[in-house]
């Protein structure tokens, strides 16, 4: 058997409109091997990943011997109304005499594949009745079915930040997947910003700096600093403390899967919802300020008095509460304009005079100071969002919302995607605002930011809050405990 490299890359370059992005990476992964590949935000991974798919051309010179590939993206683009059967062998039916599809046929392909992925689900079932962490296995499931099409026998699966949706002992079960496959002669690329993962599961792990590969080392080195390449600092602020009346009040909120919540809030607090999926700790900012339609309940906020139903979107703003949601490509953002145009949108009337035209001006340079206080890369304002690294669009829009100086910040999963030093200016943006008297309300998976952030946080369990967990008792274990507890 040839144990040659399964992908091997020299000299990839990518330039953008004269910005070099990637620099001369050379690269190569064997069988078996299972490769992390870290790198702060805007440092070129999705550069990398997509001139692997095909996607971006590299520039001349480079030379890239790769087999074939599977890519698994975080949000692993399958159709959840079709069986998992109709997702793995979509448009590539297997046809018999007469073009008639050989079901059986399919079935039993199909099956092999969730039996190599430990998946003991039907082929007819569809995908959208799996739990996310079933439907990560079907999105290796295909990755491998296609890898199959093309007669290699060295799969190589890239995935990029596969984990971001899982509960905890769904990235256990889908790292022993990966590493059976590995076991099996499969040559894994892993990229993802959670160090201790990319620790657990990888052997070597590349570390791209601003377009450079400066590293590729073995993963019990200390990767933190390597990635930064600057002394690292502490990641969390101190948690706020709140003083004053309740600034929010929320009884019996209901909509979606959440039922019957209430809770009070006072200006400064950091307030925490967690939970498993599905268990309404993620309705809380959707709800609250009108994205999603409230079934039921009562919110008084900032002296305003209101039926949770009648918050519509653009009340909720007038009030002072501003959304950050986890869907970004989707719902949080306006790719095709500008940094500035999105920046601005929501406060865009304070740049106008005489209710007609925007301060131009005056627009660029608030946009501006943003850019440089969110540390925002590349530090102009007039670059299409969607050109921004996935990172830097997220410090984009959490500095829209601060820009209007919200009393109340909704934020679902907003490091998501996010490097450590970004993180960190989240983490101390979000302090600066509670310190400021808003109320900041988190609905996260990661415990770990929780606990160190919040002043209490609320678990929830098949819709209803649980437990409330105060400061004092925060710790990421406890956490972890009332979250999975059963
Ligand atoms: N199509 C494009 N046109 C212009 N610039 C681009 C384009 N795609 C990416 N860039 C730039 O290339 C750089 C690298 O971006 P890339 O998305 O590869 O980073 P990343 O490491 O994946 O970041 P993140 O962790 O935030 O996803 C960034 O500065 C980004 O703005």
């Amino acid at each position: 058997m040839d144990e040659g490299p399964v992908l091997e890359l020299a000299g990839v370059s990518k330039t953008f409109d004269g910005v070099r992005v990637l620099h001369d990476v050379t690269l190569a992964v064997r069988p078996g091997e299972i490769l992390g590949l870290i790198g702060e935000n805007g440092s070129g991974k999705s550069t990398l990943i997509k001139i692997l798919s095909g996607y971006h051309s590299p520039d001349p010179g480079a030379r890239i011997h790769l087999d074939a590939a599977a890519f698994i993206h975080q949000d692993l683009a399958l159709v959840p109304s079709m069986t998992v059967l109709e997702n793995l062998r979509i448009a590539r039916f297997d046809t018999g005499f007469g073009w008639r599809i050989r079901w059986s046929a399919e079935r039993a392909r199909v099956g092999r594949f969730l039996t190599q992925v430990g998946l003991d689900a039907h082929p007819d079932t569809r995908v959208g009745e799996l739990s996310v962490t079933e439907q990560a296995l079907v999105a290796v499931a295909r990755g491998l079915a296609d890898i199959e099409e093309t007669g290699s026998s060295h799969p190589l699966l890239v995935l990029d930040e596969p984990t971001a949706y899982l509960p905890h002992d769904g990235v256990e079960r889908l790292f022993g997947v990966l590493r059976g496959l590995a076991a099996d002669g499969a040559a894994i690329v892993f990229v993802s910003h959670r160090l201790d993962e990319v620790r657990e599961l990888c052997d070597r792990v590349a570390v791209l700096r601003g377009g450079d590969l400066v590293a590729t080392v073995d993963a019990t080195e200390d990767l933190l600093p390597l990635m930064l390449g600057r002394p690292v600092e502490e990641l969390y602020p101190d948690t706020p403390s709140p003083d004053g009346e309740a600034l929010l009040s929320v009884s019996n909120l209901s909509g979606g899967s959440l039922a019957d919540l209430s809770f009070t809030a006072r200006p400064g607090e950091i307030i925490g919802f967690a939970g498993l999926p599905g268990s309404g700790y993620d309705e809380v900012p959707y709800l609250l300020t009108g994205a999603r339609p409230a079934g039921g309940g009562r919110i008084r906020f900032a002296g305003t008095e209101l039926p949770a139903a009648a918050v519509r979107p653009r009340s909720a703003i007038r009030l002072g509460m501003a959304l950050l949601p986890a869907d970004r490509a989707q719902t949080g953002c306006a790719p095709a304009l500008t940094v500035r145009e999105n920046m601005t949108l929501p406060t865009l009337p304070a740049f106008t005079r005489f209710r007609a035209f925007v301060a131009r001006r005056r627009e660029r340079r608030a946009a501006l100071e943003q850019v440089e206080r969110f540390g925002i890369s590349p530090r102009r304002t007039e670059t299409a969002l969607r050109y921004l690294s996935g990172g830097n669009q997220q410090k984009v829009l959490l500095a829209k919302w601060m820009l209007g100086r919200p009393k109340l910040l909704a934020l679902h999963e907003p490091t998501q995607g996010v490097d450590v030093g970004a993180k960190r200016e989240i983490f101390a943006h979000l302090s600066d605002a509670a310190a400021a008297g808003a109320v900041v309300l988190l609905s996260t998976v990661e415990h770990e930011d929780l606990a160190h952030l919040c002043n209490r946080v609320h678990v929830f369990r098949g819709g209803r809050c649980h437990r409330v967990v105060e400061r004092s008792d925060l710790t990421p274990d406890r956490l972890a405990e009332a979250v999975y507890a059963s």
